[in-house]
């Protein structure tokens, strides 16, 4: 046993919760994320690189974007999994959601203070920390740009490293601009995996920066290009609902039948209506209709 370890047996800090697995992560999106290569690609090389720096300039911020199903929620647990013993529950991994922590427009000078300091409260705890802000469309814009100062290279925190925390922001904002994109291309007879990340960005940062009912209107978060990475997620389509569908069954111990996968398939809505290619839903609704038709 080493020092660390046996420390580490009888404490909860910081540096013993934090047991980052990259190639575990690499490992499950392969084997799990559904439809969403970007998205591999993007999350392994952008933790890799950030992790393997030991002296970082700034933490690494991403920003998740895409339409209702499509794995952005999953894929932020999944790495959250891999980088702390005890994933979403570890006390060094932060949830925001503007409707439970921030429901009153009027109290929003209150929640700016608030948010201020619990970020650095928790940044000088553990400067490990992951800090997901959920919704971001549902945000109160004006709000988020408060944490500005951790996101950049110029914040010092007394006591910490706070350029080693890792921030996540996960909004729909953005989506009805991909599933254009992608929809464009399937019209032009391209596959959805020929897209790249250049096609997509400028579009989805626009379409954030410019709406007023999003988190991220005109905020210096866009403007000052702290975002590291911008993580696309396209939408689904019906063989991707049916791996899905496989993963579901499996995971509930059930047999895999074809007639359940394709059932499950047919009942989902899909757009274009008359061709029925892209899954609005995504696979969000899989695991209750798995359950439904079993
Ligand atoms: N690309 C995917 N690969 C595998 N499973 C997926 C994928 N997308 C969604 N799922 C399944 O659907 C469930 C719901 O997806 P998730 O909550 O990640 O969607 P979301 O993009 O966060 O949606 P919303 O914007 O509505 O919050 C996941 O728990 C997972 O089981």
């Amino acid at each position: 046993w080493d020092l660390r370890a046996l420390r580490c047996s009888f404490s909860a800090a910081c540096e013993c919760d934090f047991r980052p697995d990259v190639r575990g992560l690499e490992c499950d999106l392969a084997l799990n994320l559904v439809g969403q290569h970007l998205v591999r690609q993007l999350v392994v090389k952008g933790v890799r690189e950030f992790l393997q720096n030991h002296d970082p300039v700034k933490p690494l911020v991403m920003s998740f974007h895409g339409w209702t199903g499509t794995g952005k929620t999953y894929v932020s647990s999944m790495l959250v999994r891999y980088l702390f013993r005890d994933g979403v529950r570890s006390p060094y991994v932060h949830q925001f959601s503007p409707i439970v922590h921030f429901p009153h427009a009027e109290q929003i000078e209150q929640y700016k203070e608030n948010l201020k300091s619990w970020i650095q409260g928790n940044l000088t705890n553990c400067g490990r920390s992951v800090f997901l802000f959920d919704e971001m469309d549902k945000m109160h814009p004006g709000l988020i740009d408060v944490i500005i100062p951790f996101l950049g290279p110029s914040w010092v925190v007394y006591g910490t490293n706070y350029r080693k925390a890792i921030f996540i922001f996960i909004s729909n904002g953005g989506g009805e601009q991909i599933n254009r994109m992608v929809l464009d291309l399937w019209y032009a007879r391209k596959d959805r995996e020929e897209i790249s990340l250049q096609d997509l960005e400028s579009a989805v940062s626009e379409a954030v920066f410019e709406n007023p009912n999003n988190g991220f209107w005109k905020s210096g978060i866009i403007e000052e290009h702290l975002i590291d990475l911008l993580v696309p997620f396209l939408p689904l389509k019906q063989h991707h609902v049916k791996q899905c569908v496989v993963n579901e069954l499996t995971q509930q111990g059930l047999t895999v039948q074809q007639d359940i996968i394709q059932a499950v398939a047919d009942s989902i809505p899909y757009f274009p209506e008359e061709e029925r290619v892209f899954s609005s839903t995504g696979c969000k609704t899989v695991s209750s209709r798995v359950t439904f038709f079993s």
